[in-house]
């Protein structure tokens, strides 16, 4: 290979007794698309994080372009040349672009906007400079980050999970535009949990296990088999057939629900009619901010709904539209909400808290007092089957890998042994083996007679899962699509509003 871009020497970095990187040796070729690879906690965002000098490894040496590379910040780093996407995004939403992007690159306001013009025009990010982010789709917002990037002259980019937030023609768009900036001479640093697009756009992969690097691999040459073998250590399990079984009684129902909002920021709902049976998995499929978060809200009793309205929602045959969430919850319904950490889980505490904000009802409470043998075991049970890798009950829940704790908490949820089931994103950001994990235990609920609701953003999890799909688009939800009769196309219509108004298969 040409002499490396970026090259890693035996870098380690520790947290306490968890050895997250270990004797790393990573080259990076100039002009080259390269994956890392790795299960939930092997490591990945670790070692970005010591490349774009937001950590400092404990042992090991770096060296750019040959020379050594001491990062003792971002800072320090995007001097280099290194620049970082983050997952989550960091745009102010009252904002428009280039006051977002004024706010890190010097410049007139119309300089920069003549260089978001024809960045966008070179590299396929095509954003309008003065819309505010709040109108944005989330792939635009992704551009407006590669952008603002961009705009410091990046040798190296990294991107972490990029495609994680993106309908599947944003990712198809992303992918050409990595390919011209490989073209023009940066080289991108790429994490992800999917093998297919790994072989699609990247010409080199690292695999991570347990800290150690365990494979340098050309993935076009591999099956996506290969790689997760490669990523696991062992073969992956067969998907779990869903078995005929005899729908039950009807336990979650919404009847016309129309719900307005005067947020700008939020999506109006309107005439949302869905059935969900015992011993079926219904799936929403649709692109985030469609009104996915505002639907969520109100299954869960996060939004309550006013009186005139209460018989809207029901559960296991009961109307729940003025009920808290607790109340919910002691009908049988569990809930799995997209954000883990704030929502799903508590940062600061430890897992065995966290483990009490929804089991508590499980006898884990004696007298008002907590019983923390009960409340340990019942953690350590979740820890277990779950295979969530941390160091035990006592480990915050911040501390884990975002594919552990969301581990944890659907596991936690599934432990309440639930009548009904609601899990938005089952398994965003967890890796191939444990989301494999994950799908068999709700197709086995099903089979049991739980009554699942799923709202994904991945059409093939949706296909492995769901008895029936729904599509969410504007605020409005298709009819019922009955998976059997059903092909992804038909969705992917439904999901960009092209099918509005006309008739679809009934399930
Ligand atoms: N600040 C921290 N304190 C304690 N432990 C940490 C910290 N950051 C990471 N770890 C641990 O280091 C290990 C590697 O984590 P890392 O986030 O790098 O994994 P990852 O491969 O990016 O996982 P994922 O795919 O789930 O994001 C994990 O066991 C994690 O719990």
């Amino acid at each position: 290979m040409t002499a490396p871009l970026l090259s890693l020497r035996g870098v380690s970095k520790s947290y306490g007794q968890i050895h997250a990187n270990q004797g790393i040796d990573l080259d990076v070729a100039p002009q080259s698309i390269h994956a890392i690879l790795g299960e939930n906690g092997a490591g990945k965002s670790t070692l970005m994080k010591l490349i774009y000098g937001v950590e400092m490894p404990d042992t090991g040496e770096m060296l750019w372009e040959g020379e050594p590379l001491k990062l003792t910040s971002p800072a320090v780093a995007r001097r280099y040349g290194i620049g970082m996407v983050f997952q989550h995004f960091s745009l102010l939403e009252t904002l428009t672009v280039a006051e977002n992007i004024a706010l890190v690159i010097d410049g007139r306001k119309a300089e920069l906007i003549e260089r978001i013009t024809t960045l966008g025009r070179e590299f396929g990010l095509e954003v309008d400079p003065l819309a505010h982010v709040h109108a944005l789709s989330v792939g635009e917002r992704q551009r407006v980050e590669i952008i603002r990037c961009l705009m410091t002259n990046p040798k190296l980019l990294i991107l972490d999970e990029p495609t994680s937030v993106l309908p599947p023609q944003s990712v198809t768009k992303l992918f050409e535009t990595l390919k011209k900036l490989r073209d023009s001479g940066v080289s991108i640093l790429f994490i992800s949990h999917k093998l297919e697009e790994i072989r699609a756009v990247c010409d080199h992969a690292t695999i991570l296990r347990s800290g150690l690097v365990t494979g340098n691999v050309d993935p076009r040459e591999h099956d996506a088999h290969d790689l997760a073998r490669m990523m696991i250590g062992r073969d992956m399990p067969e998907p779990a057939p869903a078995k005929p079984v005899d729908l039950g009684e009807a336990r979650l129902e919404l009847f016309g629900l129309s719900h307005q909002t005067d947020d700008p920021f939020k999506v109006s709902l309107s005439e949302i009619t869905l059935s969900v049976r015992s011993g079926e998995i219904l799936g929403i499929a649709g692109i985030s901010g469609n009104g996915q978060s505002e639907l969520s809200a109100l299954i869960s009793g996060e939004t309550v709904l006013p009186e005139m309205q209460a018989e809207q929602i029901q559960m296991m045959g009961q109307p729940v539209g003025q009920m808290m969430p607790a109340q919910r919850r002691s009908l049988g319904f569990a809930f799995v909400p997209e954000e883990r950490l704030g929502r799903g889980a508590v940062p600061e505490l430890p897992l065995v808290r966290n483990s009490l904000l929804t089991a508590h009802p499980l006898g884990l409470l004696s007298y008002g007092l907590v019983d923390k043998a009960k409340a340990r075991a019942f953690t350590q049970g979740c820890i277990d089957d779950f295979d969530v890798r941390t160091s035990g009950p006592d480990a915050e829940a911040g501390s884990l890998s975002g594919g552990n704790l969301q581990k944890f908490i659907v596991g936690r949820e599934i432990k309440l042994a639930p009548k009904l089931l609601f899990v938005a994103q089952p398994t965003w950001g967890v890796d191939i083996g444990a989301a494999s994990a994950i799908r068999q235990k709700l197709i086995a609920l099903r089979n049991e007679g739980v009554a699942i609701l799923v709202i994904s953003e991945e059409l093939e999890e949706l296909f492995e899962l769901c008895d029936r799909i729904q599509v969410l688009h504007a605020g409005s939800l298709s009819p019922s699509l009955n998976k059997r009769e059903t092909r992804p196309e038909d969705i992917g219509r439904f999901m960009i509003g092209a099918e509005a108004g006309k008739e679809a298969i009934a399930g």
